[in-house]
């Protein structure tokens, strides 16, 4: 299948930084593919990058070969869904009216909610399983609820491209299950998935791609048991770690067992 997204050349800076060193990325629908990297290698920085919330000081991002940059917002959120890390936004609304924002892109200016908009607003809701604090506000939610509650509502944005910044980080082992395999299956209808993740197991476990960032540089990308090499692992997060085939899943499994002395950045 074609390239969907394309990251060209891209270059950010933030103040006199380089954050992101000449990234190039192709791709393609149906994938589901895990951003990782340790902390402050670029992974939101790319992210909202791709989801057109940020200009690149030097390349671009394409979709479906179209600079994002020149497009409206609205038009972005009628292909992209992104759900930041940061959800602490004080929105005095509802679980369920939080995932009716998610159906902005899709209504006329003044126009009311459609058929299709609540069909697609209680479909999220149902598959992410927050029907019982639909009528709670997200700001009496807990950390792990309301991180369910966006990404109910980017489920209802009915996005071909969903960008998420670690969206199971608050959540306990079912929910996280319970989101990477929604996420997966999501993926057999076309949907592109990008998510940047800190756990390496459910990564490998779910990914079909795996992106490794250090310090603003792609240091490797590929099938999860290309990426997750002790070496690449030392590398990138400085860690030793032992690295097996899990018996059940098949997938690798990654312990990190102590620090390592890290090789100088770039
Ligand atoms: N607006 C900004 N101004 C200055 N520096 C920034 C800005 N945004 C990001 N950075 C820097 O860019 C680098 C990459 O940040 P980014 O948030 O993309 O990393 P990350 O991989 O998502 O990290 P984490 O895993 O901790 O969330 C960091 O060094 C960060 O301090």
């Amino acid at each position: 299948m074609s390239t969907v997204i394309a990251v060209r050349q891209l270059w950010q800076r933030a103040e006199s930084k380089t954050i992101l060193h000449d990234v190039n990325l192709e791709m393609r629908p149906g994938r589901f593919i895990g951003l990782i990297g340790p902390n402050g290698s670029g992974k939101s920085t790319l992210l909202r990058a791709m989801g057109g919330l940020r200009r690149p000081a030097a390349g671009e991002v394409l979709l479906d070969g179209a600079s994002l940059h020149r497009m409206k917002p609205k038009a972005v959120a009628r292909h992209i869904a992104y759900v930041p890390q940061d959800l602490s936004i004080e929105l005095d609304f509802t679980a369920e009216e939080v995932v009716m924002l998610g159906r902005y892109a899709h209504r006329g200016r003044f126009a009311s909610a459609s058929a299709a908009d609540r069909e697609a607003v209680r479909e999220a809701m149902r598959t992410t399983g927050i029907d019982s604090f639909a009528d709670r506000r997200v700001t009496e939610l807990s950390g792990g609820q309301r991180q369910m509650v966006f990404i109910a509502k980017a489920l209802a944005q009915q996005p071909r491209i969903l960008l998420l910044d670690e969206p199971i980080s608050a959540l306990d082992i079912r929910h996280q299950l319970r989101v990477m395999k929604l996420l997966l299956e999501r993926t057999n209808d076309g949907l592109l998935i990008v998510a940047a993740l800190h756990d390496l197991n459910l990564a490998a476990r779910f990914c079909d791609e795996l992106i490794l960032l250090r310090h603003g540089h792609v240091l490797a990308s590929g099938a999860p048991e290309c990426v997750m090499t002790t070496e690449r692992l030392r590398q990138a997060y400085g860690v030793e770690a032992s690295i097996r085939r899990d018996e059940r899943t098949g997938k690798p499994a990654v312990t990190a067992l102590d620090e390592v002395r890290m090789q100088a950045a770039y």
